[in-house]
């Protein structure tokens, strides 16, 4: 499938393009909260424009020609920089960064002001994207992987913006479907439960390479 691309990076230079794209995603995050929660004026605002701007065009100056795809060494070990959850280099995502133990995934992340819905809280959609990257993660974690079918949500109460933690495990596999469920809690408490139905499309039923079913190393 187009946007899976092996690239081999040798790995002294892998961890320095990764120390970069943390880098730069990591100062547009702090200019996204900046944005969301300033009070400064029309002078500094058009300032802070002319700024970004500058700062835009230096980036255009080298562009990929469109999204960033998975991107895989021979090794497996998987880049999904352009990924609106896990991305390293989307300032978008918070980014969350998912553990797989051998029954469960986890993952705790921080969501600020950015992520708001209802008046201090996650807005329910966001939820709804972690849960949908948690899941499928697991699953492909599992070795059971597949594209989400159908999600789930039950928002039982508010979750505070702030610290939250996500886990989810593999219930079962149905010929191609893979189910699996998870929550959300904060300080304990589970806020949000989720089951996701994730599907091997038609295309992947075949010969697929391991580094498209497995994810190692993914970030
Ligand atoms: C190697 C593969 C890698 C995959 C990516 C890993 C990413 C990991 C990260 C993930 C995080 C990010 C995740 C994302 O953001 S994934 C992005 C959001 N999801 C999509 O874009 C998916 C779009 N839909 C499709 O591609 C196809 O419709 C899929 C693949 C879902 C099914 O395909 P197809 O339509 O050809 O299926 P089939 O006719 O052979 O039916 C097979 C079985 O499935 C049952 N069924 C069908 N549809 C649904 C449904 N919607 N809910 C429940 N069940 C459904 C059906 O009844 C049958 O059951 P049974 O009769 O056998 O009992």
């Amino acid at each position: 499938m187009s946007g899976y691309i092996q690239e081999d990076i040798d790995p002294e230079e892998l961890a320095h393009r990764t120390e970069l794209a943390s880098a730069i995603a990591g100062s547009v995050r702090d200019l996204i909260d900046a944005t969301v929660r300033t009070e400064v004026g029309e002078t500094d605002i058009a300032e802070a424009r002319r700024l970004i701007a500058a700062a835009t065009e230096i980036l255009r100056k080298d562009q990929l020609p469109g999204p960033f795809g998975i991107r895989f060494n021979a090794d497996g070990t998987k880049r999904s920089w352009g990924n609106a959850v896990l991305g390293r280099r989307n300032p978008i995502a918070p980014p969350v960064d998912i553990r797989h133990e051998t029954e469960h995934s986890w993952l705790e992340v921080d969501l600020g002001p950015q992520y708001e819905g209802p008046a201090g809280l996650v807005h329910g959609g966001v939820l709804a994207l972690v849960f949908d990257q948690l899941l499928g993660s697991t699953a492909e974690f599992q070795g059971v992987p597949g594209m989400t079918g159908t999600l789930t949500v039950r928002y039982r109460r508010g979750t505070p913006l702030g610290p939250i933690r996500g886990e989810a495990r593999v219930d079962r596999v149905e010929g191609v479907k893979t189910f699996v469920t998870g929550t959300i809690s904060v300080d304990g408490e589970v806020t949000a439960e989720s089951e996701g139905i994730f599907i091997l499309p038609r295309w992947a039923r075949g010969e697929v390479p391991e580094a498209m079913r497995k994810s190692v190393g993914e970030g």
